[in-house]
């Protein structure tokens, strides 16, 4: 599926990007890296893409990030991790096409509702994914919950506005996944949840959207091989 491999522990350094240039570390199905692939489609924004392999980090990889994880961003020597601070920073070093709020009220607003999604909808969507089969259905329920939430913030076409911003993107990797719940044996769906249902298609019908995802079929498969605990690396998902 992949044209190039994850890099792994003994692989050399690369390079670093020339003058000006931007790299992402990344790895193909993190929704916290697609978060900033999102920004970057959506600006426009050249770069080049160093996927890790995360079960087997090189030993360089680790020393760009102390918190070993993707995404992680590189331009003229200097290192951005986190995908909240990379998308920041994004949008500060290339102002064109800003899509992260300058008002602050907007941007309390926005950074609220990504709290909230992530204590309650990231959260119990990883304890659905990698936890104990019988401890799936009460983490459905807080799920489910969860959305809840979500469906009550969006009051507008899309959560950032009239037009997909930030915010959109900050949320749409785990709700793009929503199909691998399926693998999970309980039945999940936004369809009780209206907005939520339009929203999502509209945010399908965007270029970047469309540019930066994975279809239902892919998102179950990879969600059967992390529920049954085997790595995506030996599956040939990499
Ligand atoms: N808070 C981080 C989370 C990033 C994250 O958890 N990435 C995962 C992949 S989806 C990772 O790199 N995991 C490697 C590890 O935890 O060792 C962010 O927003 O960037």
């Amino acid at each position: 599926m992949s044209s190039e491999r994850a890099m792994k522990t003994g692989s050399a350094c690369p390079p670093p990007p020339g003058p000006g240039k931007l790299r992402l570390y990344s790895m193909r199905f993190c929704p916290y890296a697609q978060r900033t692939r999102l920004f970057l489609a959506a600006k426009g924004i050249e770069y080049e893409t160093i996927n890790i392999h995360l079960r087997e980090k090189p030993e360089w990889f680790l020393e760009k990030t102390p918190l070993g994880k993707v995404p992680v961003l590189e331009k003229d020597g200097k290192i951005v991790y986190e995908s909240l601070v990379c998308n920041e920073y994004l949008d500060g070093i290339y102002p064109d096409k800003r899509v992260t709020p300058s008002d602050p009220l907007e941007k309390a607003r926005q950074s609220m509702v990504l709290a909230l999604f992530d204590a309650k909808v990231i959260s119990p969507y990883y304890k659905l994914v990698l936890g104990k089969e019988d401890e799936r259905p009460a983490m459905a329920k807080q799920y489910v919950d969860g959305l809840q939430f979500i469906e009550n913030a969006l009051t507008q076409p899309f959560f950032s506005g009239d037009k997909a911003g930030a915010l959109d993107y900050n949320l749409w990797p785990w709700l793009e996944r929503l199909p691998m719940l399926k693998s999970s044996g309980v039945e999940l769906s936004v369809d009780k949840f209206p907005k939520l249902t339009a929203w999502m298609k509209r945010m399908l019908e965007l270029p970047e959207v469309k540019a930066c995802s994975f279809s239902p079929e892919v998102h179950i498969q990879y969600g059967k091989t992390l529920m049954s605990g085997n790595s995506y690396y030996d599956m040939g998902l990499e």
